[in-house]
């Protein structure tokens, strides 16, 4: 499912990351500064690796040798960030339809699945200042499934939370990953939390 083989380099960081993986679901850890975001950014488009390949799924993201490299919006991937980014002008349903993919006839997540997917009904007319962490990164997993994406990679999303919170949330991650049959990229540096979502771990250290 993933054949990534990168030569990154930001500044003085260089690294190159390898990892050729039958898994759907890969877990990448890391202590700070180990180039965890840097490989997300680099699989979304947002930094161009000096040379390599990414190829995830039956889709070639990135070659430099056949001078493939897809802008960001043909990449079709769904990010989530560590603190949610919701936009704090908009209620909850405001945030998962301002991430919409336009004019899709019959989408792959609908509207209402995706809320049932992410128990999030009681919340779509709540302003997001006031929601907690942990439902505050479910309305944000939703605005990035609903923009259709074909990848979701997924940046630290439980590290901002305290340990009760994290075990809220959890099992909605795993219900995610369980449902959407998507290729999925799960940061973390504890590497707990990276076990508990999926048995291939990348450790980047
Ligand atoms: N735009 C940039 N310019 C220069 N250096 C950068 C840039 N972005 C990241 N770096 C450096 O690249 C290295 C890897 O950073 P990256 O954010 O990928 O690590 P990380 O493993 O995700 O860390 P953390 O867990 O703290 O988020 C760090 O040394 C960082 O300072």
């Amino acid at each position: 499912m993933f054949d990534i083989d990168i030569d990154l380099r930001r500044g003085t960081f260089a690294r190159r990351v390898r990892i050729d993986d039958e898994a759907r679901v890969i877990a990448l850890t890391g202590r700070s500064g180990a180039g965890k975001t840097s490989v997300l950014h680099a699989i979304a488009g947002l930094v161009e690796p000096r040379s390599g390949r990414i190829v995830i799924g039956e889709r070639v993201l990135f070659d430099a040798v056949r001078r493939i490299d897809l802008p960001p919006h043909r990449r079709r991937v769904g990010y989530v960030f560590q603190d949610a980014r919701l936009f704090p002008h908009l209620d909850v349903a405001g945030n998962l339809r301002y991430g919409r993919h336009p004019a899709r006839e019959r989408p792959r997540f609908g509207f209402d699945a995706v809320v049932e997917l992410l128990g999030i009904a009681s919340l779509l007319e709540r302003r997001t200042a006031n929601l907690s962490g942990g439902e505050a990164q479910r309305v944000a997993i939703g605005r990035a499934l609903l923009s259709q994406p074909e990848i979701l990679l997924l940046d630290e999303p439980l590290s901002m939370l305290d340990a009760e919170r994290r075990d809220e949330l959890l099992p909605w991650l795993r219900r995610v990953r369980d449902e959407v049959r998507l290729p999925m990229v799960y940061v973390s540096h504890q590497a707990e939390d990276a076990r508990q979502l999926s048995a291939s771990i990348h450790a980047l250290d």
